[in-house]
């Protein structure tokens, strides 16, 4: 089961409104990031957030890293809808924000209209309070988090049935890889065909009981925000790089199928090795885009470097790297393989945020096995670690971020 009903009195179905006709409403939802080993990079249509190729990542765990969102309403609500992220006002009334809103009005106006005893939560004005506990803005999949708590926490307030693929469809709308953000595990976005986008959606691959043993190192290397966002970056990549086409018409569709070959038979040699020739076709294509788009830097390309010494030192391959939209690298390896791979960053790294922990604490050094430049750029540019696994979706929690009277809980 992807999330766990919350039990709160105030999200029960049917509630009666209090007799001054001013209950608050509330549902709370934390939400995921995934991180891509096939990457989405590119639109067919902005509007409808479309893409011009399917792509896959794994969900990862919550213990880590997760947005957590409060979405409230209120007859005694003024309007507008409001969101504070991170306790700061944040605009809702762009295109994205709103075709998320919209859909999910739309869906609980459906039901009212089959069942007039309920209460007619679509004509309140909504109240969003929402958390980051990790950079926002910063290459670390905030957006793709962040909507899928928005319509995770939404579509609990109002009570709907659809399916976290369904919800999908809506968090799509929001940020594209915040579809895959929906699901736990092992997670494709089909690319789709149909003109209106309704077959462009999340997918379930593997749950996370299938393949448990994934890690995920991240080797925070810059926490600042981006110069190019994914959304410029990849339009301009559309409308510029002559490599794009072939990338994808025929790269990805070929590392679509090899990957989920590869996950089906839990060989983690062949998920590395299609990750890191995916990461690398994404940001050849980047380097081919005019101008061209540089996210990778000394520090990327130092950890680069070290993946492939550990791999070498191993004598097979134990560790993957991928980089999204910016210079931080997060390493894949498997739990068996901790003190090989996370090991080998830690003797180098031990000094950083980010091992304290019980993850952290269980690592053994590796010595010797990141050396010279690698070890010294790594040590400069390297700002902390993030130890994680795969994870499990959305969760809807009982703990609220706006209180039983609709006041922000700071
Ligand atoms: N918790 C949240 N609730 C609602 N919207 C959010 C939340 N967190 C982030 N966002 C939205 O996502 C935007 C950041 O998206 P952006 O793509 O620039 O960065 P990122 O997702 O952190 O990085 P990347 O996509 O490269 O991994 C924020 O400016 C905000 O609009
Ligand atoms: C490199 C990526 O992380 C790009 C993510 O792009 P976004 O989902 O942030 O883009 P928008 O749909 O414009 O919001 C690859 C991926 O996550 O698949």
């Amino acid at each position: 089961m992807p999330f766990i009903v919350s039990k709160t009195a105030t999200n029960r179905r049917n509630e009666p409104i209090d007799m001054n006709g001013d209950h608050v409403y509330r549902a709370s939802t934390t939400a995921p990031v995934n991180i891509a080993v096939i990457k989405y990079w590119g639109k067919r249509d902005p509007r409808l957030n479309l893409p011009t190729n399917s792509s896959l990542s794994v969900t990862l765990s919550q213990s880590d890293l997760r947005t957590h969102t409060t979405a409230s309403c209120s007859p005694s609500f003024s309007p507008p809808d409001t969101l504070l992220l991170n306790a700061q006002p944040q605009p809702l009334s762009d295109a994205r924000s709103q075709a998320c809103l919209t859909s999910l009005r739309a869906l609980r106006s459906a039901l009212e209209s089959t069942d007039p005893s309920l209460p007619p939560l679509s004509s309140y004005p909504l109240r969003l309070s929402s958390a980051n506990n990790f950079p926002t803005a910063a290459g670390l999949a905030s957006s793709a988090a962040g909507f899928a708590a928005l319509v995770r926490a939404i579509a609990d307030l109002y009570q709907l049935p659809q399916s976290p693929t369904e919800l999908s469809l809506i968090a799509r709308q929001g940020s594209g890889s915040a579809c895959r953000s929906l699901l736990g595990g092992y997670v494709a976005w089909d690319q789709g065909t149909l003109l209106d986008g309704t077959d462009s959606k999340a997918r379930l691959v593997a749950p996370r009981s299938h393949w448990p043993e994934m890690r995920a190192l991240i080797l925070v290397v810059s926490a600042e925000k981006k110069g190019v966002s994914s959304t410029t970056g990849m339009q301009t990549t559309v409308q510029t790089s002559p490599m794009f086409q072939t990338r994808a018409t025929q790269v990805v569709p070929r590392a679509m199928r090899e990957m989920e070959t590869a996950i089906a038979g839990k060989d983690f040699p062949g998920f590395a090795k299609i990750t890191m020739r995916e990461s690398n076709s994404f940001h050849a294509t980047c380097l081919d885009t005019d101008p061209p788009i540089f996210y990778l830097n000394d520090v990327s390309r130092a950890a680069i470097k070290g993946v492939e010494a550990v791999n070498e030192k191993a004598g097979r391959i134990a560790a993957a790297y991928t980089f999204d939209a910016g210079p931080n690298c997060v390493v894949y390896y498997l739990e068996e393989d901790g003190d090989v791979v996370a090991g080998a960053f830690k003797t180098v790294l031990g000094e950083k945020e980010g091992w304290t922990g019980e993850q952290g604490k269980a690592v053994k050094g590796a010595e010797g096995v990141l050396q010279g430049k690698v070890m010294e750029t790594l040590r400069d540019g390297v700002s902390r670690v993030i130890l994680t696994s795969v994870g499990e979706g959305p969760i809807s929690v009982g703990d609220h971020l706006i209180d039983e009277k609709g006041e922000v809980v700071v």
